[in-house]
């Protein structure tokens, strides 16, 4: 019986290129950060083996796909040759171009770090490129089944080279960063609001990338008073970001460079209703001025992501620094740390006042970087954790591939967990026996679906002594939890007598435990059927791959299964118990 796993294509690629290639697509994708906005940033490498044959990335909005650069650097080497992308491609122009690029050059197969966190888009090219027979991997899907460092890895180039889609669609506001120079002793400025500079030429090039790659730069109204700056990107980039004032006052100089917009657009934010006269000035010199009710990081925030600002960088002092990590907006920090000390019992520091006043309330960083640049330290972190979007429930397309009847996201979906739940009887809970082989292969009376599940964990394994107490052990387990607890800890525990081919068998296994649990209850087959038409998920908050998630980032295989087995009841060729 290998339905389950073809259907799913669970099976891992064994190829160690993989991970070396989408992270070189995720690399590659990033020389245009910045300038594809609001559009990800796509990388594709083509490559036969460890051979790179082609390569190309996205440049520009409405520029050539990613796809078809490499594909033409590729030439009739690409026939037979593998694609590897950091993102799956989403159809902007209704051309598909990407995806028939790759299937016209005879690609034989794709991998692909992440799905389109697009709902719309997500599932879309895949679904495509493998109805022409290409066989697609993803490499975050993949992840969830498996941990493989170097695949962990490549997903996290992919995470980073789109983080401001990924928290943009995760919290419809841009990603956020703030970045300060700071010196040895903790101050962005003298006492007297004196700054440039603090951080070395090199440091300062550094801050032109950073503005290059950002949509928008944000500094408040005292910076603008006291730094009178420029935040243009002057590092030979082309992109140059938009720069905004935060001010409430709107007490702000009648000169300034900001109001030059010969060197970039200015967009000056302020409370509704402060000096009229003033709004009037900046707009007469270009500057656009928008007012809001409530003049505050988060409402700013959401402003610019309904503006189509994916990445804004933050330059501001401390005061509005803390207001807006208070605001729980900002989701990096680049901190640069300079070796001067300027002392100064007024000088301000980076984050002004957050309230807090034990450490155990402070905000630790997450994946820490250290980079020695010049005579100074950057030291950057998240604040955040970049969003994983991978699986959402229901996938349209595939939910209709397991079960054609299933035909559209709105689809009724219907959830099961707890086994007094309205459709509990679908869980592997469920106290509903099941006669199939045991390790000797003997037909036996297993409890639960669960019990027989856990079991198989050490079927097949060399030390039969060992592995016979452990399937007797989960066997007779008091309950299905308690049958699943032991087999976990047994699995940790013994690693090395859990069967090696595993991860590849439990679909097909499971599948096998449910196709007689569903065909030897006939009330419980009669609910199955009853729910034709609906997307079944599993509400399991922990298990993220039998499960949905908390919040649908589950893979769901449970669900999967339960609807496939009632494709195949409705399809009238459902046979007995067997493995
Ligand atoms: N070393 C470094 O990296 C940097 C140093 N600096 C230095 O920092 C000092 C300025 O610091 P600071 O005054 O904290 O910075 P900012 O001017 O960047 O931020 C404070 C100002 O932002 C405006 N604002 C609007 N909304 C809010 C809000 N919700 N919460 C807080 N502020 C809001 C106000 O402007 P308004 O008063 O007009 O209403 C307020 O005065 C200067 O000396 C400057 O040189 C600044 C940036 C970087
Ligand atoms: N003092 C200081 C910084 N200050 C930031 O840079 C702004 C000036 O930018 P610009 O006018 O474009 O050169 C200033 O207003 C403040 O936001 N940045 C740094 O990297 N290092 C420094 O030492």
């Amino acid at each position: 019986m290998a339905v389950a796993s073809t259907m799913f294509s669970l099976s891992l690629p064994s190829f160690d290129n993989d991970a070396v290639h989408v992270r070189r697509a995720a690399e590659i994708a990033d020389a245009s950060a910045g300038m594809s906005s609001p559009h990800p940033n796509y990388g594709c490498v083509i490559a036969r083996g460890k051979e790179v044959v082609g390569e190309g990335y996205l440049y520009a909005e409405g520029t050539k796909c990613a796809e078809l650069q490499a594909v033409e650097m590729a030439r009739d080497k690409a026939r037979g040759a593998i694609a590897f992308l950091n993102l799956e491609p989403g159809d902007s122009y209704g051309n598909n171009k990407s995806v028939v690029s790759l299937i016209q050059a005879g690609i034989e197969r794709v991998v692909i770090g992440l799905r389109h966190p697009l709902q719309h888009l997500r599932g879309k090219a895949i679904n495509i490129l493998q109805s022409q027979g290409m066989q697609v991997n993803v490499i975050g899907d993949d992840l969830q089944m498996n941990s493989i460092q170097s695949y962990e890895e490549a997903l996290k180039s992919c995470l980073l080279v789109n983080a401001p889609l990924l928290y943009g669609t995760a919290f419809g506001v841009p990603y956020s960063v703030t970045k300060y120079a700071m010196t040895l002793d903790g101050k962005i400025a003298c006492t007297s609001g004196h700054s440039s500079w603090i951080s070395s030429k090199l440091s300062r090039n550094k801050v032109f990338d950073l503005r290059g790659r950002s949509d928008a730069v944000i500094v408040g109204g005292n910076t603008v008073r006291l730094d009178d700056p420029h935040l243009t990107a002057r590092h030979g980039g082309t992109h140059v970001p938009v720069r905004m004032v935060m001010s409430r006052t709107l007490s702000l100089p009648n000169e300034a460079n900001l109001w030059n917009v010969d060197d970039g657009y200015t967009i000056v934010l302020t409370q509704r209703g402060a000096r009229k006269n003033f709004q009037e000035l900046l707009r007469s010199k270009g500057v656009e001025v928008i007012e809001f009710d409530v003049l505050n990081p988060r409402e700013v925030m959401e402003y610019c992501y309904s503006r189509g600002y994916l990445s804004v960088l933050w330059e501001c002092g401390g005061e509005l620094a803390a207001s807006a990590i208070g605001a729980g907006v900002i989701h990096k920090v680049y901190a640069f740390v300079s070796p001067k000390i300027i002392g100064g019992k007024n000088a301000p520091s980076p984050v002004g006042e957050l309230g807090m006043v034990e450490m155990s309330q402070a905000l630790n960083l997450m994946d820490v970087s250290f980079e020695q640049i010049g005579r100074d330290m950057l030291i950057s972190g998240f604040l955040q954790p970049i969003p994983d979007m991978i699986p959402v429930i229901p996938f349209k397309n595939d939910t209709t591939s397991i079960d054609p009847m299933v035909t559209s996201y709105d689809a009724n979906i219907i959830f099961f967990y707890k086994t007094w739940d309205s459709y509990g009887v679908f869980s592997n809970f469920s106290p509903h026996s099941i006669h199939m082989p045991d390790k000797n292969g003997q037909d036996y009376e297993w409890s639960t679906v669960e019990h027989y599940y856990q079991s198989q964990k050490f079927i097949g394994q060399t030390d039969l002594t060992t592995v016979h107490d452990f399937v007797e052990q989960i066997k007779l387990a008091k309950s299905p939890e308690a049958a699943a607890r032991l087999a976990r800890m047994l699995q940790k525990k013994h690693s090395n007598l859990v069967r090696s081919d595993w991860e590849s068998v439990k679909i097909d296994i499971m599948y096998s435990a449910l196709k007689c649990k569903f065909s030897t209850y006939p009330h419980l087959k009669a609910l199955l059927l009853s729910t034709a038409g609906s997307v079944l998920v599993e509400a399991s908050p922990h298990d993220l791959f039998w499960g949905g998630g908390r919040d649908g980032e589950g893979l769901n295989y449970l669900g999967r299964l339960l609807m496939q087995l009632r494709a195949e009841l409705l399809s009238g060729d459902l046979s007995t118990c067997e493995t």
